[in-house]
């Protein structure tokens, strides 16, 4: 059997148990979720950033290459009348400020003219007529971009490139500027590499972190995810850009710090932990008020009730806390008692009729059994005497036959009233069946017995009931004989009933209306009234 207590500990828990549970999955399907979204919004804002900074500075490149292209010296330059105009506006320090890495101006069929390029990693400014000697570090650059030019309508492009590095190329035709449809006579190519510094100044600009890679034959590899989330603090986001030559890819790649996404967890899981710990206080409050207002009185009562079932705890008042709630245990308790009163109203009836005769009210036959192996026992251990009295009322027979069996009843009762004030509180009297009774005196001595059968011979008499069929009197007469269980000769009960019987009999031989007593007492005269 499971305790109350046990089971609303238990669904307690559950329920405890259910909403932690709820609580994961608001937070797993809902709220992680909204957090990752806002996560994935707040990158393609950053993301959004950086690729718009690169665009910018592709079109920079893109409108510097066109202006270069499009000034008349440069036209001029290609025609071959102005030969030192290369020489005489580019140099390392423009290159250094500018961010280009090279230059190439070249024929519309891509014969190169003029080159230049600032080589950073060995910080040497040279200039050449083709891609070779000491600018043939530029040939893969100048390569790639004879191959697009060929393809190319004679308008600015602007363009990515993967290898030799990554890099931004803009192509421009040189056209004349104020010369109306003149034929453009070649190309102006701007190279910026995307480098370490590069890298700095998007940094400068967007405040993001950038690397970019180039990633080659890209359908032969498989992409990562767009975003990455390295640790709980930060994550990679990656962006694809078209390049050239062969369809290659740049791999633009942006650090960024989870900051919104840790702050709003960390706000979400403080909330948490205030939830569980107010559920957990809350949970423990319910506890301890089930516990006050339910379990404890319920167990009260249930001790209460447990108690009634040993006979010498039987009480008939229930704890006063109990009895004076107002609520449904209270009126259950009160319910309660008023049943055990009944109940113990019942019982006293029941046990009254079982322990009385019902024609005259004395005791019966069975409680005189019981009263009197108990009134020995208790006489032999105290070393008391038991006197016990057997009374008949003399021809009683012919008394029914002559006023009716009614008036033998009535006789009968009146006789068993007056027996019972005379013995009063000395004994019992109980009617042992038919006309006979029997009187027990539990601590008394020969003198005493003896002189409250006579008392109780005398007032049958003294009450004059007639009877008219009596041969040893006209009224109502009783035989009486006794015998008593001394200390030093205790008696058992049937013992004692058989010898105040044969002192009966004697009575009744003698020529009744008389006292007999046990051979051992003083032998008495019939005493006459
Ligand atoms: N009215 C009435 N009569 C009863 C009751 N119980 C027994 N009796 C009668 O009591 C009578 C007892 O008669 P007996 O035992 O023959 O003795 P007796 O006539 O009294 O004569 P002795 O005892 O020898 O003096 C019987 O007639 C029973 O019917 C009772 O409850 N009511």
């Amino acid at each position: 059997m499971h305790s109350l207590r046990f089971r609303f500990l238990l669904s307690i828990v559950l329920v405890a148990c259910l909403a932690l549970l709820a609580l994961w999955g608001i937070a797993h399907f809902l709220v992680y979720p909204k957090l990752l979204a806002r996560e994935n919004d707040y990158v393609a804002l950053e993301m959004g950033r950086v690729e718009s900074a690169l665009k910018d500075d592709l079109d920079n490149l893109g409108g510097d290459t066109r202006d270069w292209a499009s000034w008349d010296d440069a036209y001029d330059f290609m025609q071959g009348k102005a030969p030192d105009f290369a020489e005489s506006n580019f140099s390392q320090e423009m290159f250094e400020d500018m961010d280009h890495l090279m230059m190439v101006f070249m024929r519309m069929d891509g014969t190169p003219v003029w080159m230049a390029g600032y080589n950073p990693d060995t910080d040497t400014y040279s200039t050449c007529t083709s891609a070779t000697n000491e600018c043939r570090w530029m040939s893969p650059f100048f390569n790639v971009i004879q191959a697009h030019v060929h393809q190319q309508a004679p308008e600015l492009d602007k363009w990515l490139l993967s290898v030799p590095t990554p890099a931004m190329i803009a192509t421009s035709p040189i056209v004349p500027t104020e010369r109306g449809s003149e034929p453009p006579l070649g190309w102006l190519a701007i190279v910026r590499s995307m480098d370490r510094p590069w890298f700095e100044s998007v940094r400068h600009q967007t405040g993001v972190n950038v690397s970019i890679e180039p990633i080659l034959h890209p359908d032969l590899i498989v992409k990562p995810p767009p975003i990455i989330r390295i640790s709980d603090d930060q994550l990679l986001a990656t962006r694809w850009l078209n390049a050239e030559p062969n369809d290659d890819i740049l791999s633009l790649q942006a650090t960024l710090a989870r900051r919104d996404f840790m702050a709003n967890t960390a706000s979400f899981n403080f909330a948490m932990l205030w939830t569980i710990g107010v559920l957990f206080t809350v949970v423990m409050v319910i506890l301890g008020l089930l516990e006050f207002i339910i379990l404890a009185p319920t167990r009260r009562l249930a001790r209460f009730t447990r108690e009634q079932r040993q006979e010498d705890h039987f009480s008939e008042t229930l704890p006063v806390n109990l009895i004076a709630r107002r609520d449904e245990l209270g009126s259950l308790a009160r319910e309660f008692q008023h049943l055990l009163m009944h109940q113990k109203q019942r019982t006293d009836t029941l046990e009254h009729l079982s322990q009385r005769d019902h024609l005259t009210g004395l005791l019966n036959r069975r409680y005189l059994d019981e009263y009197l192996v108990q009134a020995l026992t208790q006489a032999h251990q105290a070393r008391h005497s038991v006197g016990l009295i057997i009374i008949d009322i003399d021809y009683f027979k012919a008394y029914n036959d002559h006023y009716g069996h009614p008036e033998g009843d009535h006789c009968l009762t009146r006789v068993a009233r007056t027996m019972d004030r005379v013995v009063d509180d000395q004994g019992i009297v109980a009617r042992a069946g038919g006309e006979e009774f029997v009187v027990v005196l539990p601590e008394t001595n020969r003198k005493r017995t003896w002189r409250l059968a006579e008392q109780l011979r005398l007032a049958v008499a003294a009450m004059s009931l007639p009877h008219e069929h009596s041969r040893v009197a006209p009224h109502v007469t009783i035989s009486v004989g006794m015998a008593i269980s001394l200390p030093e000769a205790p008696c058992q009960p049937a013992e004692l009933m058989r010898l105040a019987d044969e002192s009966l009999y004697r009575a009744k031989k003698a020529g009744r209306n008389r006292i007999d007593a046990h051979h051992r007492e003083p032998h008495h005269q019939i005493d006459t009234l």
